[in-house]
């Protein structure tokens, strides 16, 4: 019976359980056993589809998962707290600051997940990539037990985000910094356009599931520069449930406000910065039952994680030698150390890379306390930067960074505005489309080639955070050598060509021969 279930619920033909519970199925070895016995499949015709057809894939998971006791757990406890602290709190509580006013982070239970070696655990996660199984085709949810393990499947609330493409920089590494073994990991490539939506599927998840619970969750409401606000009010939207964002006015792109107006958010336009929609965010969320979803609560965080995990699995599960970020508020570049971490703690690589964070001169809070040796932090004014979504002088996840640059012998770099906007440009011009944030990161790995710390061989990601599509002001005015004090230097901009034979033919000639010369 087991076996026969097994086999027509699942539309592949796996090693490990997609539900692993060790009380109930010990090991892969003994499904794979049960399967091949099963005479009598043998006899039966081809089934067509894994699931009656009146049942959706959320009841056929509902239906797979319901009376299996969880084996995998999950709590808040204090950031980087002393081994010896026992406060705690469990998932369904809303808290997102320790007693002390600290950052929280979520703590798994590693015995339980150590119950599993690192071979099973990748073939696991391999199993699920890009399928339709709910939730687990989804890149956060194929490591849902490492995410969050408790929530119920029916609870979740996902757009099957994740899987982004690891794009191949063949001609900008080659020709730009003499690598041939450059990547650029395309999290932006996602349902809102930026690597937001990783960690929204999980916060909006765990939202869903308090309001089933009763819990006093009115809406959810956060301050953002434009990408969270957007993953937002798409996940909300698709559950029903009320969003409130908070934006600094004139400062997000017309792509990223748009986003949540379309998406039926509340949106408020704040004559303020990002710091100051933050702190009002803050405040206003202590005050009234709206779910706070900025990186602050750690819960984002769960699900920012698995692209470290999903880099790792694009490669065979080997380890790169370099993996740069981009920074704003901080909370990803802890994302991506947590993931990498779990991953060697868990037995699936034994090393993690070396963290890079990059940001722009004129936000750059981080950069100048790496500059001063780790001493005292002090937040900035932020500045306007093209890379407006990092546009952050007071970082909420400044102790995470902090704690992942440490722990990987990791490295802060700036850009300033020209170096990031030419290095997007670059890249562009190389058949990319990317976002002004991974021009910073770019043009920060750019510095560190030329200063000889990264090699030419090294194995490099440069994390793309965000779909260029939503930042086309930038390359406009790029592309028209309309900003000021910038030499605009790659600049192509279209030619005006009267239409007519004998001019095209003129521009194109000249267009012609400028290509030989060069050649
Ligand atoms: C496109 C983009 N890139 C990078 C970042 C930086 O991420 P974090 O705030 O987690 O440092 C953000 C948001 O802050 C963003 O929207
Ligand atoms: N870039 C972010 C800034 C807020 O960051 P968060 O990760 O704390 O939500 C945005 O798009 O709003």
């Amino acid at each position: 019976m087991a076996a026969s279930y097994l086999l027509r619920s699942s539309p592949f033909s796996f090693t490990p359980n997609p539900n692993p519970n060790p009380r109930s199925i010990n090991n892969a070895a003994t499904i794979k056993a049960t399967i091949s016995s099963d005479k009598s499949t043998e006899t039966t015709p081809p089934i067509k589809h894994r699931r009656p057809a009146d049942e959706s894939i959320r009841q056929e998971a509902h239906r797979c998962s319901s009376n299996k006791p969880e084996t995998f757990s999950a709590k808040y406890v204090p950031f980087n707290a002393d081994p010896t602290c026992t406060e705690s709190y469990s998932l369904d509580e809303i808290v997102y600051r320790s007693r002390s006013g600290g950052l929280l982070d979520v703590q798994h239970d590693m015995e339980a997940l150590k119950a599993f070696d690192g071979s099973y655990w990748k073939s696991l996660f391999d199993s699920r990539v890009g399928k339709t199984n709910w939730p687990y085709g989804s890149g956060v949810w194929s490591k849902k037990e490492w995410v969050l393990p408790e929530i119920d499947s029916d609870d979740i609330v996902s757009a099957f985000e994740g899987n982004s493409n690891m794009f191949w920089a063949e001609r900008y590494g080659k020709e730009h910094l003499g690598m041939n073994d450059l990547w650029v990991k395309h999290c932006g490539i996602s349902h809102t356009g930026s690597f937001k939506d990783l960690g929204m599927t999980v916060l909006v998840s765990q939202v869903n599931r308090l309001r089933k619970m009763g819990r006093p969750v009115v809406g959810v409401g956060c301050a953002s520069t434009g990408d969270t606000s957007a993953a937002l009010s798409a996940y909300c939207a698709s559950a029903g449930i009320p969003s409130i964002v908070f934006l600094p006015a004139n400062k997000i792109s017309m792509a990223q406000l748009v986003q949540p107006i379309a998406n039926g958010a509340f949106v408020l336009s704040l004559d303020t910065d990002f710091d100051g929609c933050m702190q009002l965010v803050r405040e206003v969320t202590s005050e009234l039952p709206i779910y706070l979803a900025n990186s602050l609560n750690s819960l984002r965080l769960e699900g920012q994680k698995t692209a470290a995990i999903e880099i790792l699995q694009q490669f065979d599960w080997e380890v790169p030698d370099w993996v740069i970020v981009p920074g704003g508020n901080l909370g990803n570049i802890y994302a991506f150390y947590k993931g990498f971490h779990m991953c060697k703690e868990l037995g699936l690589v034994d090393r993690i890379p070396r963290l890079v964070c990059a940001q722009a001169a004129n936000a750059n809070p981080l950069y100048l306390h790496f500059k001063s040796g780790w001493s005292d932090f002090s937040p900035v004014k932020a500045k306007t930067t093209f890379a407006s979504a990092i546009q952050i002088g007071d970082p909420v996840s400044i102790d995470r960074a902090v704690y992942a640059l440490k722990n990987s012998n990791g490295i802060v770099e700036e850009a300033t505005e020209e170096e990031l906007m030419d290095a997007m440009a670059q890249a562009d011009a190389t058949g990319m489309f990317i976002c002004p944030h991974t021009g910073v990161a770019l043009a920060a790995l750019v510095k560190l080639r030329n200063d000889g710390v990264i090699k030419p061989t090294d194995r490099t990601v440069v994390v793309s955070t965000a779909h260029g599509l939503k930042f086309t002001q930038s390359k406009i005015d790029y592309h028209s050598k309309a900003i000021p004090e910038m030499a605009c230097s790659l600049a192509n901009p279209p030619v005006n060509v009267k239409a007519d034979f004998g001019s095209v033919m003129d521009v194109l000639k000249k267009y012609l021969l400028s290509k030989d010369i060069k050649q």
